[in-house]
């Protein structure tokens, strides 16, 4: 193996620059070239791509997002693209890694059907890929959103409010539970049927009854948007609601060190995997420890808490 590439790609998220970190280093130990394209699939379609070296990724380590840019890359769909882009990456590479969530594993897969030796890293803030306990930047995510609304909640217990907090996580309900019990709040709905008027009016009488100053519901963005929830709380309760959408603070923010430490394991795991001339592979974290999984099984994400 003498050079290989790497790309980061769909949503963003904290530890995506130490699996390069990994990857990279791991590269130089054995003397092979890493290069880096430039937002995702649409710098391996444009050929855009800068040298790696363990020096010019380090300093993006304890940095969130992505130095080399990320994009939800539509061209990349189109199967003649993906063929013409297999053909070029063939003649200059031996293999590519794919950091990213469950729509740049697809991607991956079809490189990998198409000749590319391919290995995908799990990197989304919503922890939803199937048979992986963990995904790069969930973690970081957990605390950008635990140390957010510990800071609203001084405000609203204050006030004596209740808010509804929408968190991210696409279809999966792992931020909102996660986040939820680390708030302690009277209510998480974290899946579309979790939801009830009359558990939620019920929570907020017993909080009110037990003299807490403040009441909290967690919504997964996948359940119910904030807004839905406030709309259906107050046409059916006496109880008003404040309504939040945290958005994209969820999403950066440098990244937690198990983020960082998860990164440089599966960058360096890739790396290997390449070298042992393996393809179609994603890795993943079974009892704590970094595994690969063939791709193809994540297809139906079928083994996952996903909201309908
Ligand atoms: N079925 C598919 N075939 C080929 N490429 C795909 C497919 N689905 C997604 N991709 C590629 O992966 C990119 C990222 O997917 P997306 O779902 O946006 O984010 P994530 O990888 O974080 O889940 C897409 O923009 C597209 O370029
Ligand atoms: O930033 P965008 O493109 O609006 O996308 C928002 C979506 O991206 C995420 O933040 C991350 O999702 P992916 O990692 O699967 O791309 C989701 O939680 C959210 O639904």
């Amino acid at each position: 193996m003498k050079k290989i590439g790497v790309l980061t790609s769909g949503g963003d998220a904290p530890g995506m620059n130490a699996a390069i970190y990994g990857l990279v280093e791991e590269a130089e130990t054995q003397g092979v070239e890493v290069v880096g394209f430039i937002d995702g699939y649409e710098g391996l379609i444009d050929g855009k791509a800068k040298a790696l070296t363990p020096a010019n990724v380090k300093p993006h380590i304890g940095i969130g997002g992505t130095f080399l840019g990320t994009a939800r890359s539509e061209r990349f769909k189109d199967s003649a693209v993906q063929q013409q882009v297999a053909e070029r990456i063939n003649e200059e590479l031996d293999g590519l890694v794919v950091i990213g969530g469950d729509g740049s594993y697809q991607g991956a897969l079809k490189l990998s059907e198409l000749g590319v030796h391919t290995i995908a890293i799990p990197a989304t803030i919503d922890n939803d890929i199937s048979r992986t306990e963990l995904t790069l930047g969930f973690k970081t995510a957990v605390r950008n959103v635990v140390e957010t609304v510990d800071i609203m909640m001084q405000s609203a217990a204050s006030h004596h409010h209740i808010y509804g907090i929408e968190v991210m996580g696409r279809r999966a309900g792992d931020l909102a539970e996660w986040t939820g019990k680390a708030l302690a709040a009277d209510g998480i709905i974290s899946k579309t049927e979790d939801f009830s008027v009359s558990q939620v009016r019920e929570a907020i009488e017993m909080s009110f009854a037990a003299g807490k100053s403040y009441q909290l519901f967690i919504i997964a963005e996948g359940a119910m948007s904030a807004a839905e929830f406030k709309r259906h709380i107050e046409n059916e309760t006496v109880y008003g609601i404040h309504d939040f959408v945290l958005g994209h603070i969820q999403r950066g923010g440098n990244p937690v060190a198990e983020d960082r430490m998860l990164g440089f394991d599966f960058g360096k795991e890739a790396f290997n995997r390449l070298s042992a001339g393996d393809t179609g592979l994603c890795l993943a974290v079974e009892a704590g420890e970094v595994v690969a999984q063939s791709i193809e099984d994540h297809r139906a994400f079928e083994d996952r808490r996903h909201l309908s």
